[in-house]
């Protein structure tokens, strides 16, 4: 493996999709995104092989049957969600550092897999009002939805100390920068340097 992997979690409507964007239009960074495979629908402009690879229940089973998984979890009852093999082998092969948005689970299972050849980020919300206020206003989610993604933040931000390191969400532009800064310190002196940091 030549790349390394950086991995983001946060409770859902943090902002690590927003984060991930915005450090795919940086080019020193040589990042590569891991798309995950899941089995909900898409949701609102998410396209097919790019956001996910959106399989039914069936193919998803068939995956884990297969093998093809690194990990996956059930991350909302009823909805699963995995890292493919062929993704971390697509991005890292090409020398790429491989970045993933996965659940709080995965991202620790994942670390004990590949130990410091990776990097776990948890992305904090400022607080649990502007983590609703974000989830309405991204308006992808039904009132349910959003119910049980917040039902489970707390749950979540109980995982953020066993995570090499926490950044947290409050002005986007200063986030996406101290994440960058992180990943350059993990990408050229190791996992020591963003322990640190
Ligand atoms: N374990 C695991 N979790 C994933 C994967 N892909 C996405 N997730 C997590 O699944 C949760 C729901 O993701 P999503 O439905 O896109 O909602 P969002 O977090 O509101 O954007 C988030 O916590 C993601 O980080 C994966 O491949 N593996
Ligand atoms: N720092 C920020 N300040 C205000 N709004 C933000 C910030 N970061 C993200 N958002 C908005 O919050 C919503 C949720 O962000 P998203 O990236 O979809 O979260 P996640 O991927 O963690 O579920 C989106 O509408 C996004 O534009």
């Amino acid at each position: 493996m030549k790349g390394k992997i950086i991995i983001l979690s946060a409770p859902s409507g943090t902002g690590k999709s927003t984060i991930i964007t915005s450090l795919m239009q940086e080019p020193d960074l040589h990042l590569g995104f891991s798309i995950s495979a899941t089995s909900r629908k898409p949701r609102g402009a998410e396209v097919n092989g790019k956001d996910y690879f959106f399989l039914s229940e069936e193919e998803f089973q068939k995956k884990i049957d297969g093998g093809e998984f690194v990990e996956w979890e059930e991350v909302y009852a009823g909805t699963r969600y995995g890292t493919l093999q062929s993704e971390v082998e697509r991005v890292t092969g090409s020398g790429s550092h491989l970045i993933m948005d996965v659940d709080v689970k995965g991202a620790l299972n994942i670390k004990k897999r590949f130990g410091n050849d990776a990097v776990a980020i948890f992305v904090m919300p400022p607080d649990i009002a502007t983590l609703e206020h974000r989830l309405r206003s991204r308006g992808t989610d039904s009132a349910e939805t959003i119910e049980r993604r917040l039902a489970k933040a707390e749950f979540e931000m109980g995982f953020a100390p066993q995570f090499d390191t926490v950044v947290v969400n409050d002005s986007l532009p200063r986030a996406v920068a101290e994440v960058a800064d992180k990943i350059r310190a993990f990408a050229t002196c190791g996992i020591e340097a963003v322990c640190r940091r």
